[in-house]
């Protein structure tokens, strides 16, 4: 659906995008993670055609970038792009007749918009009557009036409480279903957890590691991680390094990776004369992975 190849991008002598490649599969929701000022506006702005990369390709659907791509592609900015004097209705009429829809079609994507953003009770009202999570769901549902094949969401839930996160999760569910694919960025590492078949992890223009959330649990060679709370930092380290075991800190957590699995009293037992204050396990999530990828050098490529 989306290749992206070799793709260089400068502003003046700040390069911001090196040697990108990105390959998202029609019909799966792709996750772009990355720190701020990690090139994931640019990359969106390229792929929009907003902006030209010095090199590269970039195709969708085995066609070049180019004006008439725009046709298939949504975008719902970070900023909700939204005329808060207008209903609802009228927003969504406005960017379709933008997008050239006329007639009947207009009148039935609109509705079918609202519908899908869960908004139909909502037509008539202004946008600047919404609640936060409402106009989030309107500027996704005017990123889909033109029934584009590639949505892009920047950011889709930044600055929503949980119930309006759920809606969001939800419609973007219900879009994949409906043969959407679609990019996502997000700085919610569950959010990419949820929802997204495979994760890109970008840093200083560069695709760290990509993969499905399994393939990206490779880069941690371990079967869980082991944090715990004691004065004697230092001796636990020690004694963990002695076995083997890699010591993290996230946060201010002391952490270890256990290479294998082990039963809670060999976990203490490992700490023998240390005096623990806690002890906690868990598994390996997306927020270690993103860590290491992002905070230490020497990781690992890892593409499918
Ligand atoms: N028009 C511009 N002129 C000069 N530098 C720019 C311009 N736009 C972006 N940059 C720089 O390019 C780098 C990448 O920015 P970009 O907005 O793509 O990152 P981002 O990953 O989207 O960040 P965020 O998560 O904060 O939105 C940053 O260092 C930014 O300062």
């Amino acid at each position: 659906m989306l290749l992206i190849e070799k793709i260089n991008k400068s502003y003046g002598k700040r390069q911001v995008l090196q040697n990108l490649n990105l390959q998202i599969n029609f019909g799966e929701i792709y996750g772009l993670l990355g720190p701020n000022g990690a090139g994931k506006t640019t990359t969106i702005n390229i792929i929009c055609n907003l902006l030209k990369a010095d090199s590269g390709t970039i195709q969708i659907n085995n066609q070049p970038v180019s004006e008439k791509s725009k046709a298939i592609i949504g975008v719902a900015p970070q900023e909700n792009l939204l005329y808060q004097g207008l209903s609802c209705k009228e927003n969504l009429n406005f960017f379709a007749q933008i997008y050239g829809l006329g007639g009947k079609l207009r009148q039935l994507q609109v509705e079918k918009c609202l519908a899908d953003v869960n908004l139909s009770d909502r037509a008539n009202s202004p946008v600047e009557t919404l609640s936060g999570g409402m106009k989030r769901r309107l500027n996704i549902a005017v990123a889909l009036v033109h029934q584009p094949k590639l949505l892009i969401l920047d950011e889709p839930t930044t600055g929503l409480d949980i119930e309006a996160r759920y809606h969001i999760w939800e419609l973007i569910h219900n879009l994949k279903n409906q043969g959407i694919t679609i990019l996502l960025t997000t700085h919610l590492l569950d959010e990419a957890e949820r929802l997204c078949q495979k994760i890109g992890i970008l840093k200083n223009g560069r695709i760290l590691a990509e993969g499905t959330l399994s393939e990206l649990q490779n880069l941690i060679p371990a079967k869980e991680i082991v944090t715990i709370e004691t004065e004697e930092e230092e001796k636990a380290i020690a004694r963990a390094t002695e076995l083997g075991f890699t010591h993290r800190r996230y946060g201010n957590k002391l952490a270890f990776w256990l290479p294998k699995t082990l039963e809670l009293k060999e976990i203490i037992a490992t700490f023998d004369n240390i005096s623990l204050a806690s002890i906690s396990r868990q598994p390996i999530t997306l927020e270690h992975i993103y860590l290491e990828v992002t905070k230490h050098s020497n990781h690992k490529l890892l593409r499918i």
